[in-house]
């Protein structure tokens, strides 16, 4: 399986992946929401470089420009909740792709230490032989992509899966590596977080993306 830590290349993804995690900018909700729409716009171009291209010929007012387009057949899969800004920068580029949701949540119990996730809704179009961008802004245990990667395994078996994710730690890396087949998956990560706290957060990560984004909820 490869793991594409984008962190390992000065770009501007540095930019918005430091004011996600700054406790000064964070609380801006629209600019904590715009930069992981604007980051999962760059991942997308990286991601794109890997797909298959066939050639198409344009015709421009003034002639035929070769041109070169993907021909892969792609569905951007996200995570609710904090995954729906990230999913947007995605089909801000690939507009074209099919869509799939699935709602997984970390629901913690009583004592705040320990947690199951929860799945209760799956919307997905048929998944065989497509090139699935498995999507989601964090990356703590690994619990909920793996349980949503099962949940949209019901819906086919993709040719590749790519999971697109802003901040993973390295335990859920190492999970992934284990949980996911190792011949089609790529992992993408714009950074890779040494640990995780006794309430499973990614230490120093940002907190909870999903609260930052949108609010906190009621439990
Ligand atoms: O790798 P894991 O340990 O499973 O944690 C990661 C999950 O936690 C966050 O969602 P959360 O459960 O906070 O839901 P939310 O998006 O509604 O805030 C995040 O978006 C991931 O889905
Ligand atoms: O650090 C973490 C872990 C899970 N979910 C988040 O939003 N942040
Ligand atoms: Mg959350």
């Amino acid at each position: 399986m490869e793991i594409i830590n984008l962190s390992t290349q000065n770009s501007i993804l540095g930019r918005f992946v430091s004011e996600i995690r700054d406790v000064n900018i964070q609380n801006d909700r629209l600019r904590f929401r715009k930069n992981l729409e604007r980051i999962g716009e760059i991942m997308s171009y990286e991601i794109s470089k890997t797909l298959t291209f066939a050639e198409h010929d344009v015709q421009t007012p003034l002639g035929i420009a070769p041109s070169f387009l993907h021909t892969d057949e792609l569905v951007i899969g996200t995570i609710l909740r904090a995954g729906l800004g990230f999913h947007h920068g995605f089909l801000n580029y690939f507009d074209y792709a099919e869509n799939a949701f699935v709602s997984a949540y970390r629901k913690y119990r009583e004592n705040h230490q320990s947690f199951h996730v929860s799945i209760e809704y799956i919307a997905s179009p048929r998944l065989d032989n497509k090139v699935l961008l498995l999507t989601d802004p964090m990356l703590a245990t690994g619990e909920s992509m793996e349980l949503s990667y099962h949940a949209l395994l019901t819906k086919g078996t993709p040719r590749h899966i790519h999971i697109a994710t802003i901040i993973a730690s390295q335990q859920a890396i190492d999970y992934c590596k284990e949980k996911f087949p190792d011949a089609n998956t790529t992992i993408w990560a714009a950074a890779i977080d040494p640990t995780l706290n006794a309430e499973s957060y990614i230490v120093p990560g940002l907190g909870d993306a999903g609260d930052l984004a949108y609010g906190e909820k009621d439990s």
